[in-house]
Formats: structure tokens, C-alpha cells, sequence
């Protein structure tokens, strides 16, 4: 275990930059100048435009390409001077057709400031990483080994949560463990933290706003060189600078809390501007008590002859800003480091990198000079993040989820399931008056009622439970999938002209245990597919079974196949989120009709399945 651990410590390295490393240049204003030989691309999100500008070569490059996806959308593409035809031609597919001479460029050079994003080489160790949990997830599949291994992880888990909750007196064979080195802890605690993520959601999308890395403008230079010079002041008067205020990851630095000036700058002006912009990203609703909440403001000194680096960690808090605030000539190297994408992030004077504090990262080591930054840690107040994460997150000890072993898209679509509110909003149905109108038409068709008051349920929970995905159908038809609880909701929902939207159809799902004789039973009925790959990866799935508790269209829109691209929609979300199979029980009292539209959805009849004559049975995805 020791081994082990130290092995993981010694990984918390930053990966090497190549020695003419791949560089594109984030700049916070539409229309910089841009030397000859690079391409502009005018990237739109929300109310902000940056460009970003790259050699064509660089630009083409997927790694180049994820930053732009999670910087906006290309509007415009911007060239100073003319490409050859093929490589202007592969931009455009790429990015966006509207291909301009750059706009002349503002008066006062870089008045937005920028932002330089450089490649490294990336290390062994995140992909060994990254292989290892695959590894255990493809051997928690495989049907002996996968319950052997989970029973074996359940157990080291409650080993490890009742170390760490002292609220709950451990057993005495467990007692142990908080006895044990701390090294030993960690990792246990490190076992309990990848528990407690349900394979449901993993894998946030590379969509959510907490995957995404923000540079903005946060101060100007006469405001920055205050606030070093504040720091510098109080360290001479005072007992220097501090390092022993953060456990894991000590920095060197001065809470703003002793620095007067730049407290009252950070309450007047910037704070409002971070939570204004964190607000728009995250799509945080105030209306619903939604806010960013300061934790630890702080100035940081990296010097060539003291500290140098920060090694890769996790933040205590949700979000995390660090804003350089001196002259980027004055030291050579730094940054700020991210791991996953393997991006160092070095920003021009006065302006802040905006980033997940879930996201492992890292101060970039400096080679020479002295580099100072404002760094904040931010929480959140939120009705959509899960019950207990402030315990989870902020408990004692609060280093545990500094591992290699989550991964920052385990945690990130834990703590925030909502991946896709920023990019399309949904409005809660305010519409209680659409409801009644569904109310009385279903009345009217003569629906049960108790269908109704499911379908109502649903819409209700939209809003108050966890989006996981929305996917635009087009015509302003979209499907949404959200979880309330442990239950999946589907809804389709279509956006009139004056953009309210309306939920024209619900389906929920609820997953129940699956015995030996139900696991048989689905193989027999449902055999792999035939595709080997699909076979392949069929038998390593360990079967999930979720049953559908109702699915209903709006009277009103019937006939129009809703229902069933919903029903398609949320098999394929089931797939996505490990569940192999889904039920359905279809009483038609005889007739036979809704029997042949579920058979012409997939499914297969399975009387007795689940001691439920009526049960059929189909493959989700
Ligand atoms: O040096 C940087 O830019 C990162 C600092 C940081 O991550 C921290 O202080 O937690
Ligand atoms: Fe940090």
C-alpha cells in the first residue's frame, strides 16, 4: 500500500512542455491583431466573443480543436494572409464557411488582454491511470469476478467511510484502519471516493461547464501592481510570506483577508464580476438561491528561490481562479497546469483563469524570476447539487479527493449532473395553466388518471432534479433526461416561438435488482447481438434491468410518433448509463395493439419474467 501510495505522489508531476511547444493564443477580444501566418478564430459564447489564433497546422489539431469546442462556437474565420486552397478549405469544414480578412484591429494592442494555451508532451502516467480504471471497470463486469470485486470494494469502502465519519462509531475490526499510517488512509479514503461514484454518472460529457477552463479579464495593471505591492508591504511589516495555510498543498501566500486594498477591490468589484460570468457559464439561477460563495482568497508568490511549482492537487471548493498579477516577462515557465488535457494556461497581466477546483492541477514550475498570483477558491450554493455534498466535499479530511484514481470527469458530473444547462437553459414549466389544459384534455380523452398524475410528476421534476443530457432534435423539438433520485425521467419538450417550452411526452424508468434466474432469462430471450463487437461487449456487461413505470403523451399530440422516438431516446440514454435491458409491462386486456407498437420498439414477450405475465423484455441503446 505504501508503494502504491507514494507511487501515486510521485505522479503528481506536471507532464514536460516540448522545447517548441505547440502555443495557441486565447485573445479576450474579437479583433486582435494577428501576425502573418496565423488563422483567427472568432469564437462566440453567450454575450462574449474571443479569438483564438493558431498556425493552420496547429488549428487543424484535435487537441487544438477540443479548446476551441469548449471555448464557444467559431463564427467567423479570420485570415491575415491568403492559405493555400486546400488548407483554407479544411478550415472551413472544420470550423465555420464565413472566411474574412481580420477587422483592423482596436487602437490600444491586446486591450482585452489574452491568454497563451501550450501543449505538452503527455506523460505515461495519466494514460497508465486512465487504462487501470478501465481496467477494474471492464473487471467489474465480468459476471463471477464483477461481484467478487464489488462486494470486496463494498466492504473496503465501509471500512473506509467509517474511518473517516467519526459521527458513526466503526466497528471494531475497522477501527483499525483510522489507526493506520496516514499514507494507508488516503488510500482507503481514496477506495471510499471511487465508490461513491455510481457508474451512472460517469462520464460527464465534454460539454459540462465544469470541464470547461475560462480566461477573463479580472483587473487592470495599475490594480494588479497594488496588490502585489500590498502582499509585498505586509510581508516585510510582518512575519513574511505564509506557507503552512493549506495541509496538502501548501502554497506560498497572504490571504487577502490581511491585505486591506485588495479586500475591499475584491468586495466592490471583483467578486460581482467572477459571479456574474461563473453565474452565466454554470447557468445558475438566483431566483432558485443559486450563488457563488468565497472560501479562501489568497496572494501567491512562486519565486526562483523559494517555491517554484505546486504540484498537481484538487482544490478545496467548486471553482477556482488564479489571475496573474505581474508581467509575464518577469519569470520564465510557470502557469497554470491541467492535467486531463494537458494544457499549460499562461495569461497576460490581469487576467484570471477560471477553472473546476474538482479538476486536477497544478502550478507549473517557473525556471527563473517571480510569479504572482491572486488565487481563489469558490463554493457554490445550489439546489442541484446532490444532498450531502457539502459534508462529502468539505469534510474532514478534506485532501481525499486530490487522487489520480477519480477521474475529474467522475467527479465533476457527480457534483454536477447539469452538463448541458449553460448551453440551453430549461425554464421551468412556470406553465402551471399548460398543465390544467393537459389536465382537462386528458380528461376529456378519457385517460386514467392515474397516467396523468404520473405525466404531471415528471414535469415537476423537471427543474428540481438533475439534468443529465438534453439532445436538440431539431425544430426546435428536443428530448431531456433528468434524474430524480434513482429514477430516469425522459421528457420531450418543444420550444414555441416565444420561447417557452412545453413537455409533450414523459417516460420513467426505474432500476430494480436483477436475480440469477431473471439473468438467465434475458439471455435466453435476448441473446448478444450478433455484430462481435456488440457480442464482446455484451458479455463483459453485467445485466441491468430498468422497468418502465409509464410513458404518456399529451392528448394533443398523438399520432405523431412522440412516444415512440421518447421511449427510442431513453433506451439509448439507459445504454449510455450501463443499463443493458429494459421492461415494460403491456396489459392491452387482449387486444393485442400495444404489444405490436413495444415489439416494434425492440421488445420481445417474456411472460413470467419478473413473476409479471404481461412483462416483455428489450436490449437498451
Ligand atoms: O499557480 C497556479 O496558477 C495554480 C495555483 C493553484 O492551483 C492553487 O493555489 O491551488
Ligand atoms: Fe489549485
Amino acid at each position: 500500500l505504501l508503494l502504491l501510495s507514494s507511487s501515486l505522489d510521485r505522479a503528481n508531476r506536471c507532464a514536460p512542455l516540448p522545447s517548441a511547444p505547440p502555443l495557441v493564443r486565447i485573445h479576450l477580444s474579437p479583433s486582435p491583431r494577428l501576425a502573418a501566418g496565423l488563422v483567427g478564430l472568432q469564437l462566440t459564447d453567450g454575450p462574449t466573443t474571443r479569438c483564438v489564433a493558431a498556425p493552420a497546422a496547429l488549428a487543424l489539431h484535435p487537441r487544438c480543436r477540443a479548446l476551441v469546442r469548449e471555448l464557444g462556437h467559431p463564427s467567423r474565420l479570420l485570415l491575415p494572409s491568403p492559405l493555400p486552397p486546400l488548407a483554407s478549405w479544411r478550415l472551413q469544414r472544420a470550423f465555420c464557411r464565413r472566411l474574412e480578412p481580420p477587422p483592423p484591429p482596436p487602437a490600444e494592442e491586446e486591450e482585452g488582454g489574452w491568454c497563451d494555451v501550450l501543449f505538452t508532451r503527455r506523460g505515461a502516467a495519466p494514460r497508465a491511470a486512465a487504462a487501470c480504471s478501465a481496467a477494474w471497470r471492464a473487471a467489474r463486469r465480468v459476471p463471477w469476478l464483477g461481484a467478487r470485486l464489488a462486494a470486496a470494494a463494498a466492504a473496503a469502502a465501509a471500512a473506509a467511510r467509517a474511518a473517516l465519519t467519526p459521527a458513526q462509531p466503526p466497528p471494531l475490526a475497522l477501527r483499525l484502519v483510522g489507526r493506520m499510517p496516514w499514507r494507508v488512509k488516503r488510500l482507503a479514503a481514496r477506495v471510499w471516493v471511487q465508490s461513491c461514484l455510481t457508474p451512472s454518472r460517469e462520464g460527464a460529457e465534454e460539454g459540462s461547464p465544469l470541464l470547461r477552463v475560462l480566461p477573463m479579464r479580472m483587473l487592470d495593471a495599475a490594480q494588479c501592481d497594488e496588490a502585489v505591492a500590498e502582499a509585498e508591504a505586509y510581508a516585510r511589516e510582518n512575519e513574511g510570506w505564509l506557507t503552512s495555510r493549506h495541509i496538502a498543498f501548501p502554497t506560498t501566500d497572504i490571504p487577502i483577508s490581511r491585505l486591506p486594498r485588495l479586500q475591499a477591490e475584491w468586495e466592490a468589484r471583483l467578486f460581482p464580476r467572477l459571479a456574474a460570468a461563473v453565474g452565466g457559464v454554470l447557468g445558475l439561477d438566483a431566483e432558485r438561491g443559486e450563488r457563488l460563495v468565497p472560501l479562501d482568497v489568497f496572494v501567491v508568490k512562486y519565486a526562483h528561490d523559494g517555491q517554484r511549482e505546486l504540484a498537481v492537487h484538487r482544490d478545496n471548493g467548486l471553482l477556482t481562479f488564479s489571475l496573474l498579477l505581474n508581467d509575464p516577462g518577469d519569470f520564465e515557465g510557470g502557469g497554470t497546469y491541467f492535467e486531463e488535457s494537458g494544457r499549460v494556461y499562461r495569461p497576460s497581466k490581469g487576467v484570471g483563469v477560471v477553472h473546476s477546483a474538482l479538476v486536477r492541477h497544478a502550478g507549473f514550475p517557473i525556471t527563473s524570476g517571480t510569479r504572482y498570483v491572486l488565487v481563489g477558491f469558490c463554493g457554490l450554493e445550489s439546489p442541484r447539487l446532490p444532498a450531502g455534498f457539502a459534508a462529502w466535499r468539505f469534510g474532514e479530511p478534506s485532501w481525499f479527493v486530490s487522487s489520480r484514481v477519480v477521474s475529474d470527469r467522475q467527479l465533476t458530473s457527480r457534483i454536477w449532473p447539469a452538463s448541458h444547462a449553460a448551453a440551453a437553459p430549461p425554464r421551468a414549466m412556470g406553465a402551471d395553466d399548460s398543465l390544467a389544459a393537459v389536465a382537462a384534455a386528458a380528461e376529456s380523452a378519457g385517460d386514467k388518471a392515474w397516467y396523468f398524475k404520473q405525466h404531471k410528476a415528471c414535469v415537476q421534476a423537471r427543474g428540481a432534479a438533475a439534468l443529465v443530457r438534453r439532445v436538440e432534435a431539431g425544430g426546435g423539438e428536443a428530448h431531456e433526461f433528468w434524474l430524480d433520485g434513482d429514477d430516469l425521467v425522459g421528457l420531450a419538450v418543444r420550444r414555441g416561438a416565444d420561447g417557452a417550452e412545453a413537455v409533450l411526452a414523459s417516460v420513467l424508468y426505474r432500476e430494480g435488482p436483477v436475480a440469477a434466474d431473471t439473468r438467465r432469462a434475458l439471455q435466453r430471450l435476448l441473446p448478444p447481438p450478433r455484430r462481435l463487437r456488440s457480442r464482446v461487449r455484451a458479455l463483459l456487461r453485467r445485466e441491468r434491468l430498468s422497468g418502465m413505470v409509464h410513458v404518456y403523451v399529451v392528448p394533443a399530440e398523438r399520432g405523431a410518433r412522440i412516444g415512440e422516438e421518447l421511449v427510442r431516446a431513453t433506451s439509448a440514454q439507459l445504454f449510455r448509463m450501463g443499463v443493458s435491458h429494459h421492461l415494460t409491462l403491456a396489459d392491452d386486456s387482449g387486444s393485442g395493439k400495444l404489444r405490436a407498437w413495444y415489439r416494434s420498439l425492440g421488445f420481445v414477450d417474456a411472460p413470467g419474467l419478473i413473476g409479471m405475465e404481461t412483462s416483455m423484455v428489450a436490449h437498451t441503446g
